[in-house]
């Protein structure tokens, strides 16, 4: 099959998911409890009062689901590994059983030539942590490190790409500031303050990956989305370039600059703190390399995980602080089920942004995916034509920006299957297989045959 857009012999295609939205048997085998189990169980945080209690059953079913991810031709697979069950306590003695299951999924994976990508935290933090302070205490980089060390030393020789953090802002914000998902604070004071633990927690584990000798590639996964002015009036320019600064920048230019960008302080205030010239630079040290040396010395972050999904289209409104700004829905533009438009076009800005603001380090779309309302199943198949057209229009746009020379080595669809979508429980469905947690039955939807073609003709 000849594609329209051919991508590079080496490309890297996979898909993505994270521990407690597909495992399920969160507490099982001495695992510890984490915010997401609590959260989850508090009446009120989740739609229907769903949880991640049974979710894919993926703990128990994960050699099924690998196979699947074969048939599929997957040739990478990235997950999340719960803390919780590698160190119940999130510090201290390591519980052998919780290791030895991702011991066992990446082995499974490897068998089938699938690479692994880990994620050492996307979200789910050990309650007992939380308990003393959580991502507010100035411990927590050095808890994260000393976790992220057992799993190094466990299975790096296995394992060619490591990501530390997904997505610190969402980690920030929805957790710490608005509330929306766990541990579900409302505190200008605390996300700031927050955020800079979460830099100085990567900063740390990455030292800690270099100091262990670590022979392959580690990075950080951050949500993007391309800000655009409602219409074109200097009001709604300046909020865009609040929110841009607000989402985008926060966590990139300390990375990558050593500085936090300005609109931070005039946007929290009195809230935000002074921050240690010291941390900062200890922040960028994680990133100098890529700009000028050679990958993977020092304590370089080797690669940026980009998880696309849509833009802000964005007006002035002083009624909305702290920023100002409000993201509203275009009329008549497509939606998915989550309510963000599709914007392929945000994609490839996206790319080229990381490439014209960060020195084009290597990238890889660690998320890009939509929910829609699925039918039900017809002849053992779901179709699923919007998901498929998605997926096809952002591949498109990605191969754009790679034509215009930014570093793209590979791209993971979210999501494998159909999971615990965080505070919307299971009304929302992002996978490219069919999942109902009552039957628990995998069925592959148009999408999933869409992107095994993909995945044979390296091209779209
Ligand atoms: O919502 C879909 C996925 C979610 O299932 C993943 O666990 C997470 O990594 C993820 N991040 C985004 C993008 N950003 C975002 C912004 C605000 C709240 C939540 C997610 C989407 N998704």
């Amino acid at each position: 099959m000849t594609s329209e857009a051919a991508f590079p012999a080496n490309f890297l295609w996979g898909a993505a998911t994270s521990a407690y939205q597909i495992e399920g048997q969160p507490l099982a085998d001495g695992a510890g409890p984490s915010i997401w189990h609590r959260f989850a169980h508090t009446p009120g945080r989740v739609a229907n009062g769903d949880t991640g209690d049974l979710a894919c059953d993926h703990y128990r079913r994960f050699e099924e689901d690998v196979a699947l991810m074969a048939d599929l031709g997957l040739g990478a697979y990235r997950f999340s590994v719960a803390w919780g069950r590698v160190l119940p306590e999130g510090r201290g003695s390591v519980n052998a059983k919780g290791l030895d299951f991702y011991r066992r999924l990446v082995d499974a994976l490897l068998e089938r030539g699938i690479a692994p990508m880990i994620t050492l935290y996307h979200w789910d933090l050990p309650a007992a942590l939380h308990d003393r302070g959580g991502w507010l205490n100035p411990d927590s980089p050095a808890w994260f490190a000393d976790y992220a060390q057992v799993l190094f030393r466990a299975l790096d020789d296995r394992v060619p790409l490591w990501v530390t953090i997904n997505e610190p802002w969402v980690v920030t914000v929805p957790g710490y500031l608005d509330g929306e998902l766990a541990p579900g604070h409302r505190d200008p004071f605390e996300a700031p303050r927050v955020a800079h633990h979460l830099l100085l927690a990567h900063a740390e584990a990455v030292a800690a990956y270099r100091s262990l000798g670590g022979r392959h590639r580690i990075g950080l996964a951050v949500n993007l989305e391309p800000q655009h002015p409602a219409s074109p009036t200097p009001e709604n320019q300046a909020a865009a370039r609040r929110r841009d600064a607000f989402i985008n920048r926060w966590f990139l230019d300390p990375l990558y600059l050593g500085r936090y960008p300005a609109e931070l302080a005039t946007i929290f205030g009195a809230a935000w703190p002074e921050f240690a010239d010291a941390d900062l630079a200890r922040i960028r040290s994680t990133s100098d390399s890529v700009l000028g040396g050679s990958l993977g010395t020092g304590c370089a972050t080797d690669f940026i995980g980009v998880n696309y999904y849509s833009r802000g289209l964005v007006r002035a409104d002083p009624n909305t602080q702290p920023l100002g700004a409000i993201r509203i829905s275009p009329e008549n533009a497509p939606r998915t089920t989550m309510g963000w438009e599709v914007y392929p076009p945000g994609l490839t800005e996206t790319l080229l942004w990381i490439k014209e603001h960060y020195g084009n380090p290597p990238t890889y779309i660690t998320e890009n995916g939509a929910a829609f309302d699925d039918p039900p199943p017809a002849d053992g198949l779901v179709p699923d034509p919007e998901r498929v057209d998605y997926l096809r229009a952002h591949l498109r746009a990605a191969h754009a920006a790679l034509e215009q020379g930014a570093d793209l080595r590979g791209y993971f669809v979210w999501s494998l299957f159909d999971n615990f979508e965080w505070a919307q429980g299971y009304s929302q469905r992002f996978g490219l297989i069919r999942v109902d947690p009552p039957n628990q039955a995998r069925i592959l939807k148009a999408s999933a045959r869409f992107y095994q073609n993909v995945i044979r003709a390296n091209g779209v």
